[in-house]
């Protein structure tokens, strides 16, 4: 038996007011995988990633149409708590954002806008999400210090840590490691690797050698369209469709 895919696009539509972002999109998201969003400027990988947690809400000119399934239930049917949705899908931005509060509040803010008041498991919590996320031996002995003065990378992981704190299952990463420099990058891309094994991770990224070196499979996207989506290897060596062979070996993007 095959298994059920955790996030599902059906004939996915989007629109910023008259003008269409995404046409028709039909894309599966096995669990435990990392997928990669590749694409140039503009094609709507990014519009396409904040659908799955319904960041696009937040627009009020934005408008979807078409399926879009977690664990098949319709993500977008009335019935669905937004806040609930976004504390199963957690996001990972391009720059880290940390709040200005200590590292210990940066990751417990989850849990307390959950309503979550024990203490014992907040600190738990929190230092659970920042081993995973790699940064508690970095940052054990300061946990009370502002989260902004630490470096750009750590302030990156940190946000990871953020959001594994509420206990997601999928994790959404728009370009997490473009701010970063070279040994920064390999942390999270590192990270990337262990995390996957709890979590679904949908990453768009600019960079090809950071999607054949991250994930499982990969999506090309072009002009709001998805061109294709394979196996990353496969689409690397032998892509299917012309506009995906042109973009990868850089011949445009
Ligand atoms: N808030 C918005 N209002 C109107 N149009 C938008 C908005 N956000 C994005 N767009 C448009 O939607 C299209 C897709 O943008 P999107 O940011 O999803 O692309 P992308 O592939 O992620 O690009 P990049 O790699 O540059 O981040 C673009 O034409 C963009 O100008």
């Amino acid at each position: 038996m095959t298994e059920p895919m955790k996030v599902s696009s059906k004939n996915l539509d989007f629109f910023y007011g008259p003008s269409q972002a995404l046409y028709d999109v039909n894309l599966d998201f096995e669990q435990n995988k990392v997928t990669a969003l590749i694409g140039p400027s503009g094609c709507g990988k990014s519009t396409f990633l904040r659908c799955i947690n319904r960041m696009n809400d937040l627009i009020p000119i934005a408008r979807v149409q078409g399926d879009l399934r977690i664990d098949d239930v319709d993500i977008y049917s009335p019935e669905v708590d937004v806040v609930d949705l976004r504390s199963r899908v957690g996001m990972v931005f391009q720059k880290p954002n940390p709040f200005p509060k200590t590292i210990f509040e940066n990751v417990a803010y989850g849990l307390r806008v959950k309503g979550v008041r024990n203490k014992a498991y907040i600190a738990s919590q929190v230092e659970k999400s920042l081993e995973s996320a790699a940064l508690f031996d970095e940052v054990k002995d300061r946990l009370h210090d502002s989260a902004l003065g630490l470096s750009g990378g750590q302030q990156q992981r940190l946000c990871i840590a953020r959001a594994l704190a509420v206990e997601p299952e999928v994790l959404l990463m728009d370009e997490p490691a473009s701010a970063l420099d070279p040994v920064a990058t390999q942390k999270i891309e590192e990270l990337i690797l262990q995390l996957k094994t709890t979590y679904t991770i949908i990453i768009v990224t600019h960079n090809m050698q950071q999607a054949a070196r991250v994930s499982d499979v990969t999506a090309f996207f072009f002009m709001g369209k998805l061109i294709e989506a394979d196996a990353t290897e496969t689409l690397f060596t032998k892509p299917r469709k012309q506009q995906t062979s042109d973009y990868i070996t850089g011949r445009f993007g």
